[in-house]
């Protein structure tokens, strides 16, 4: 049966921002009806006439929010944000987009201290890693312009996403250590995921059509 067809509506949980232009663009290609209202509006939940879909509009952080209480069903949303927020979700598939990475960066002469501190966006993340290399850190979190940590005297070290290398780079920082790949992952909700099994296989399976073209 297809999509359009089922008697099940979903909802889908969108991120605005950075990922979201991208993220349509996942969708068109895989056959969901992306209304202009979608793209051009302040509307922050969409609902699809005759598709039996619905989008919301989400803080990115927040996604994995909505769709673990849910009030969306399934969501897009990067895996950093799911490492970070580590939230009740399915993640089901990479849609290997929103590609970037996450790095350890520092000044280029960066030398071990007595007490190392560490500023970043996500500090579950950072935490982790430092307690599985066996190091001791003072975790900062900042909730942007994350650079200017080490630059200032704030922090010997960041943890932060790197995409193209520019803001580390115009800002004198070099990558110390890598810590995964970044990419944007399809998540749904446990009793979603049970409760409305076709909806959901339906959308997993045309997001999966759409996977092997782009890599
Ligand atoms: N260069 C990049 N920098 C940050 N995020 C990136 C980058 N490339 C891809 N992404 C993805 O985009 C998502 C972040 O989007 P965005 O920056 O719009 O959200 P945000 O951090 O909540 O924004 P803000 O806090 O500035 O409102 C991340 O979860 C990540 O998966
Ligand atoms: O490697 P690049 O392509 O330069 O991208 C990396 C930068 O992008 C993100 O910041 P964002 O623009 O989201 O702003 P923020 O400082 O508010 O987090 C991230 O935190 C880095 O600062």
């Amino acid at each position: 049966m297809s999509f359009s067809d089922s008697s099940q509506k979903l909802t889908i949980a969108m991120p605005k921002g950075r990922i979201f232009e991208e993220a349509v663009h996942f969708l068109q290609q895989a056959g969901l009806q992306v209304t202009a209202e979608l793209q051009d509006s302040r509307k922050l939940v969409i609902p699809v006439e005759n598709a039996r879909l619905e989008f919301i509009l989400a803080k990115p952080t927040d996604v994995p929010t909505y769709v673990e209480y849910g009030v969306a069903d399934v969501g897009v949303v990067g895996k950093d944000v799911l490492l970070e927020e580590e939230r009740d979700v399915y993640e089901l598939l990479d849609l290997q987009i929103g590609y970037c990475r996450m790095m350890v960066a520092g000044m280029p002469d960066w030398k071990p201290t007595d007490a190392p501190r560490v500023a970043t966006k996500y500090p579950k993340i950072a935490s982790r890693y430092f307690r599985e290399q066996g190091q001791q850190v003072e975790v900062i979190k900042l909730n942007g312009s994350v650079e200017l940590a080490p630059m200032i005297g704030l922090a010997d070290r960041i943890v932060d996403i790197v995409s193209t290398g520019r803001t580390l780079k115009e800002n004198g920082l070099v990558e110390l250590e890598h810590i995964c790949e970044i990419t944007t992952r399809l998540i749904a909700n446990r009793a979603s995921y049970r409760m409305k099994s076709e909806a959901v296989d339906d959308i997993a399976s045309k997001f999966l059509e759409v996977i092997p073209k782009r890599s």
